[in-house]
């Protein structure tokens, strides 16, 4: 795949897609994108600042296509003058806001999808179980404990290379948890094979690899997310959301001579993304980085500067921009296997559908930006020689 034509990964979410395609340029999987019918607009408003002092009514009780715990927590949001106002009408309102940002397509999808992990998790048998909780002591390197603790971007630049704007390396895992991760992701394809059972695989682009989330993994990554790359993110990609990475997509990668060989360029359907190599032995199968673009400039020409090769160590974490362009070249032989931490913020991409203004990290815009500005301070300063000339 042509190195400047990059590929929106997108994370198929429904289980049911068997025929994944990297070609083009995708959309980011987000809500509204997957052929969704909005309700038709309508003025329906909640209140920026809750009424601390008002009371909600209890829900539990009515059958609602949403948690009534949710009507209870939205109810103090509600504009003032329907705060006592009866239940049905108070749930009507709500839920016609709700199914904005929830549509019915959505729901279902999230529904099959819960039940498809249900399926998984009530029948296989977890080879690791210290795994699937958070043991930061046993799973972490001591520098990056050391680093997570002190909590400082000091304290991070300290562990940290960055080779590249905005790309970050750092030593991160044990040897030890690499391997009996290895083992937990071959023991679940095992399974996978004797029960014939369908997985999805990662995203659109990889044929091979396993989610991690979808067998009993997403409570430690959720977690590893939370207290390990938040922190960080907060520090080196606020601009991308950093400080409110909110949900996550874990899965691993896996290449090699009966796997895939490479992984075309593209973009992640996150705002931040950790990848870090568990080994095996392998060589080749460099990422190769592009720069940050935005989807208006997804396929804008690189410059010299962006470029950017790194090679995968056993252990050793890089952390990026979704949006930073990239891509793996082949691996040559024996067998490579990465875990992936796709971390979104729910925030950030809410204000980015009405925040058109990306040159904060878009390299392109940044550069039409200051292109712009040169411009004008040129236009400005031959008007004020042209006026001086005519004074005189
Ligand atoms: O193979 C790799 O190291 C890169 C994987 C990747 O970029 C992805 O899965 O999004
Ligand atoms: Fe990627």
């Amino acid at each position: 795949m042509s190195q400047d034509g990059a590929t929106a990964m997108d994370w198929k979410k429904d289980g049911q897609s068997t025929n994944p395609t990297g070609n083009g340029i995708g959309n980011c999987s987000r809500n509204g994108s997957n052929g969704v019918v909005y309700p038709p607009y309508s003025s329906h408003r909640l209140r920026l600042n809750p009424s601390v002092d008002h009371k909600p009514d209890n829900y539990d009780d009515l059958q609602l296509d949403f948690s009534p715990l949710l009507f209870s927590s939205l109810e103090r949001y509600l504009p003032p003058a329907l705060l006592n106002s009866s239940r049905d009408q108070k749930v009507h309102y709500m839920r016609e806001i709700l199914l904005r940002y929830f549509p019915e397509g959505e729901r279902t999808r999230v529904q099959k999808h819960r039940e498809y992990r249900q399926k998984i998790i009530s029948n296989y048998q977890p080879l690791h179980r210290e795994l699937y909780t958070m043991h930061a002591q046993n799973f972490f390197v001591p520098s990056f404990l050391k680093a997570i603790s002190e909590n400082s971007e000091e304290s991070f630049r300290n562990i940290m290379c960055e080779p590249s704007p905005g790309v970050f390396t750092f030593e991160m895992l044990q040897p030890r948890f690499c391997e009996m991760l290895l083992a937990e992701v071959e023991n679940f394809e095992r399974w996978v094979r004797e029960t014939k059972f369908r997985i999805m695989r990662p995203n659109t682009m990889n044929r091979f690899g396993a989610v991690l989330d979808d067998f009993g993994l997403d409570a430690m990554l959720e977690k590893l997310m939370e207290d390990f790359i938040r922190p960080i993110s907060r520090v080196f990609f606020t601009e991308v959301g950093g400080s409110t990475l909110d949900s996550h997509h874990g899965f691993v990668v896996e290449y090699g001579m009966d796997r895939d060989v490479d992984l075309g360029f593209h973009v992640d359907d996150s705002e931040v993304t950790l990848n870090v190599c568990l080994g095996k032995q392998f060589s080749g199968g460099e990422l190769f980085f592009r720069g940050v673009r935005c989807e208006k400039h997804v396929n804008v020409e690189t410059q010299p500067e962006e470029i950017f090769d790194y090679t995968h160590a056993m252990g050793r974490a890089v952390l990026h921009r979704g949006r930073h362009r990239h891509g793996a070249r082949a691996t040559t032989s024996g067998q490579r296997i990465n875990l992936l931490l796709w971390c979104r913020s729910s925030v950030f991409r809410e204000i980015r559908k009405h925040q058109k203004d990306t040159s904060s990290w878009c390299a392109e815009c940044q550069r039409n930006k200051k292109e712009r500005q040169r411009q004008a301070i040129a236009a400005t300063k031959l008007e004020l020689l042209k006026r001086g000339a005519t004074a005189i």
